[in-house]
C-alpha cells in the first residue's frame, strides 16, 4: 500500500487489543501505517489480531504485553518500538480501566491503578516519544480521554481525575509542540460498547433486574441524547483525521464524539 497516507509512519496504540484502541489501530493500518499494538489478551488471539491487520492492510504489525501501570515496562515498549520500526510517528494513549464506587468506599489501590493507568502512562509514553518525533519533526498524539475528561458523574472519582487530567497533559503537550510539526489533541467519546461498558451495563441489569438489552437502552439514553452508542470504527475515523495534514492546525483540542452528551 505503497500510495497509503500513512505508509512508511509507525502507529503505537496503547490498550489495544480490544475495544476502542482496537478500533483505532485497524483505521490507521488500513490507511498504511505500521503498527504496535498493546495491551492484555490470549496470546493466540492477539497473534490472530496480528495477523490480521498485516493480511487485510499490507502493514507490518507487533505486539508488545507493556503493563501501563508499570513505568519501566513502558520504556521497554517504546524500545521495542524504535528497535522494530527506528521510530514511532503516531502515539495514540488510550489504555484505560473503570472501577465505579462512591468516594468514601472506594480502593485505595484502584484509585492508584486507574491514576496510573489512565493518566500517568501517557506521561511516559509521551515523554518517550516525542525525542523521536522531533527528530523528524512530523508526530501525532492522540490521547482517548472521555465525555469524563470534560463532566463529572458519580461513583467515578478517579476514572474522571484521570480523564480531566489527560485533557490538561494534552494542552500542555501541544503547547510545548506548538512550534514544531508534531500535534497533541485528546478525543472525548461517550458511551461505546466495549468490555469495559459491558461490565457497567451487566452490573445496572442485575440492580434493577433488567434483560441486557434493556439495561443497555438505560445506561445510553440517562446520558446520550443520540440514544446511541459511539462505535470504535467512528472513532477510528476521527483518529485518523487527526494524523492527516488537514489537522496540522488542531492542537489541544478536547474533541468529543459523545451523541450530544456534553452539549447539555
Ligand atoms: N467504552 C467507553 O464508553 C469509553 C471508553 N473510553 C476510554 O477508551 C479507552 C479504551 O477503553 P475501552 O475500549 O472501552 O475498553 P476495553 O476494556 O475494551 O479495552 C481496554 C484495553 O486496555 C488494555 N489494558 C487494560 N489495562 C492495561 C494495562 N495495565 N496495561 C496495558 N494495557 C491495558 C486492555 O488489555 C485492552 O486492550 C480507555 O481509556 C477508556 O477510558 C473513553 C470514553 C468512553
Ligand atoms: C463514558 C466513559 O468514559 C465510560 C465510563 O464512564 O465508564
Amino acid at each position: 500500500m505503497q500510495n497509503a497516507p500513512l505508509h512508511g509512519k509507525t502507529a503505537l496504540v496503547t490498550g489495544s487489543t480490544s475495544g476502542i484502541g482496537l478500533g483505532i489501530a485497524q483505521a490507521l493500518a488500513q490507511q498504511g501505517a505500521d503498527i504496535v499494538l498493546n495491551g492484555f489478551g490470549d496470546a493466540n488471539e492477539i497473534k490472530t489480531l496480528q495477523a490480521a491487520l498485516m493480511r487485510n492492510y499490507g502493514v507490518k504489525c507487533v505486539h508488545h504485553p507493556a503493563d501501563m501501570s508499570k513505568p519501566t515496562e513502558i520504556a521497554a515498549m517504546m524500545a521495542f518500538a524504535a528497535e522494530q520500526f527506528g521510530k514511532v510517528d503516531i502515539l495514540v494513549n488510550n489504555a484505560g480501566i473503570q472501577h465505579t464506587e462512591t468516594i468514601e468506599d472506594f480502593p485505595v489501590e484502584k484509585w492508584d491503578a486507574i491514576i496510573a493507568i489512565n493518566l500517568s502512562s501517557a506521561f511516559h509514553t509521551t515523554r518517550l516519544a516525542l525525542p523521536m518525533m522531533q527528530a523528524k519533526n512530523w508526530g501525532r498524539i492522540i490521547n482517548i480521554a472521555s465525555v469524563h475528561g470534560l463532566v463529572g458523574s458519580v461513583q467515578k472519582s478517579a476514572y474522571v481525575a484521570a480523564k480531566h487530567g489527560i485533557v490538561g497533559l494534552t494542552k500542555v503537550t501541544a503547547l510545548e509542540m506548538a512550534h514544531t510539526g508534531i500535534t497533541c489533541n485528546a478525543i472525548c467519546p461517550g458511551w461505546v460498547l466495549t468490555p469495559l461498558v459491558q461490565k457497567q451495563v451487566d452490573a445496572r441489569a442485575a440492580r434493577e433486574g433488567l434483560s441486557d438489552e434493556a439495561a443497555k437502552k438505560d445506561l445510553v439514553s440517562e446520558k446520550q441524547p443520540s440514544g446511541e452508542f459511539v462505535t470504535p470504527q467512528q472513532l477510528g475515523a476521527l483518529a485518523v483525521f487527526l494524523c492527516s495534514d488537514a489537522a496540522v492546525q488542531v492542537r489541544g483540542a478536547a474533541w468529543n464524539m459523545d451523541g450530544g452528551w456534553t452539549a447539555q
